[in-house]
């Protein structure tokens, strides 16, 4: 018998024919990158890492298509290939149909391999140019030793080309002869070809036409029910999530944020995260439609994220602290005020070149001005007494170059819980899992459930 036999009992004796639990499942899993640039290292210390996963909980059932949506750098396809086992997991458990896979050597990986395959965005540089189609949908079989020999496994790769809509006469051409979205088909032929149980599709969509993408989704979802497979769908855009998911999961700096089924997240997301992105996604239906929420900042660095809510930076809805005696409004300008000035991207000198040649001269209190009314949100007229002034010191203490005191006044006038407390998982519903301090009525300085209606 050989290795690769020995090793394939060993997965028939695990669950796979059993129809109990989730197919592919992750508990807590990291994904860490330690950062070999020299230069960073001594910026940072050596101990900085890229956290892409950090604390992920999954679970994809049997012929399931779970998405996962975010935007990009959030660590979708680290997720994508840590459940795949193509990354080593920092932290945390995956297991496949009950078997611990996570950290397994490619060597012990072999059998799973074929149980779990991947497609990329960019079908071409996934396929190596210079293999025939052919010998490209018949490597795998050879790997796994699939077919009796070499005339049984062409013939099964020219009836994988059919099924994918391609001509069996195709074998003998090389990737580059066919367009992105025949390209994107012979990548699905040569990860069907083991007949997964599960397809990993990593932004199979986004480089193709529109017209073209929805043939390759079709093709999806007709392999879906013909083979039983279980889909991870790794998107940026929602759009296309609804045409082909069962369920989503929102994923913001390596957390995911909120996870409902499909038509539930469509119709009644929970977390302004999730908010925001649906109100970027057109719809036909004109009551379907909602302003769009255009979230400002930049998405925070990974080596360094943001504490409590990850999402508190940029989040339109942050919560004011406990005896706040303002309006929410004015609280969330202010804090918006306060995260560019601790995000250090005000640009103090620029403000005073353009004060000079317009006026001559940038007197502190003039820079001070500008700062505010460049940067703040609305008008600091609008904040509570004491709170004003602290606007105006933080910009006073900007302007006279002392970015240290600047931040300091203006982290303490405007805390929220929000960056005090990680957010723990709220139900909306069953199946609808949150993680935001609006829906957690424990919640300091949130004495009551808040919906989005309050808001
Ligand atoms: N091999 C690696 N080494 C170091 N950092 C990495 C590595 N792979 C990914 N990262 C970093 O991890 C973070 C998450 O990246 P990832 O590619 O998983 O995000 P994503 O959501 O899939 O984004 P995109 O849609 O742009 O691919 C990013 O900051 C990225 O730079």
């Amino acid at each position: 018998m050989s290795e690769t036999d020995m090793t394939d009992v060993g997965v028939e004796d695990t669950d796979r024919n059993s129809s109990e639990g989730p197919l592919l499942q992750a508990d807590g899993l990291k994904k860490y990158f330690d950062q070999s640039d020299g230069m960073l290292d001594r910026l940072l210390g050596p101990a900085s890492k890229v956290k892409a996963v950090d604390g992920v909980d999954f679970e994809l059932g049997r012929q399931e298509t779970v998405a996962v949506v975010g935007e990009s750098g959030c660590g979708k396809s680290t997720l994508g290939k840590t459940l795949l086992n193509l990354h080593d997991p920092t932290g945390g458990e995956v297991r496949l149909g009950g078997t611990e896979i996570g950290g397994l050597s490619d060597k012990e990986m072999l059998p799973y391999r074929k149980e779990i395959q991947m497609i990329f965005q960019d079908p071409l540089a996934s396929l190596n140019p210079r293999q025939t189609v052919g010998d490209i949908i018949k490597a795998p079989l050879e790997v796994h030793g699939i077919g009796e020999d070499d005339a049984d496994r062409t013939e099964r790769v020219r009836s994988l080309l059919d099924r994918v809509g391609l001509s069996p006469d195709y074998l003998e051409r090389y990737p580059h002869q066919f367009s992105g979205g025949q390209q994107q088909r012979i990548g699905i032929a040569r990860a069907l070809a083991l007949e997964p149980r599960v397809l990993i599709a990593d932004e199979p969509v986004s480089a193709l036409d529109v017209s073209v993408q929805a043939q390759i989704l079709n093709l999806l979802s007709t392999f879906q029910e013909e083979f039983g497979l279980s889909i991870l769908f790794i998107t940026h855009d929602l759009s296309v999530v609804r045409y082909i998911a069962d369920r989503v999961l929102v994923m913001y700096l390596g957390e995911i944020v909120e996870s409902a089924p499909v038509d539930e997240l469509f119709e009644s997301p929970q977390h302004p995260y999730t908010q925001s992105l649906l109100s970027s996604v057109p719809r036909i239906d004109p009551e379907e439609r909602s302003d769009r929420i255009t979230l400002r900042g930049v998405v925070p660095s990974p080596m360094d994220p943001p504490s409590g809510c990850r999402f508190h930076t940029r989040c339109p809805v942050v919560i004011p602290p406990e005896g706040w005696s303002g309006t929410k409004e004015a609280f969330r300008s202010a804090f918006r005020f306060r995260n560019q000035l601790l995000s250090e991207d005000i640009d103090i000198e620029n403000i005073e070149t353009h004060l000079e040649a317009r006026s001559g001269r940038a007197t502190t209190e003039a820079v001070a001005e500008e700062v505010i009314a460049d940067t703040y949100p609305g008008s600091p007229e609008d904040l509570p007494g004491g709170k004003r002034e602290a606007i105006e010191s933080a910009a006073t203490a900007l302007a006279k170059g002392d970015d240290e005191e600047a931040a300091s006044i203006v982290s303490e006038a405007f805390p929220s819980p929000c960056e005090r407390r990680t957010p723990t998982e709220h139900r909306h519903a069953s199946d609808h899992a949150v993680r935001c301090h609006r829906l957690d009525p424990s919640a300091p300085g949130q004495p009551r459930r808040i919906g989005a209606d309050d808001d």
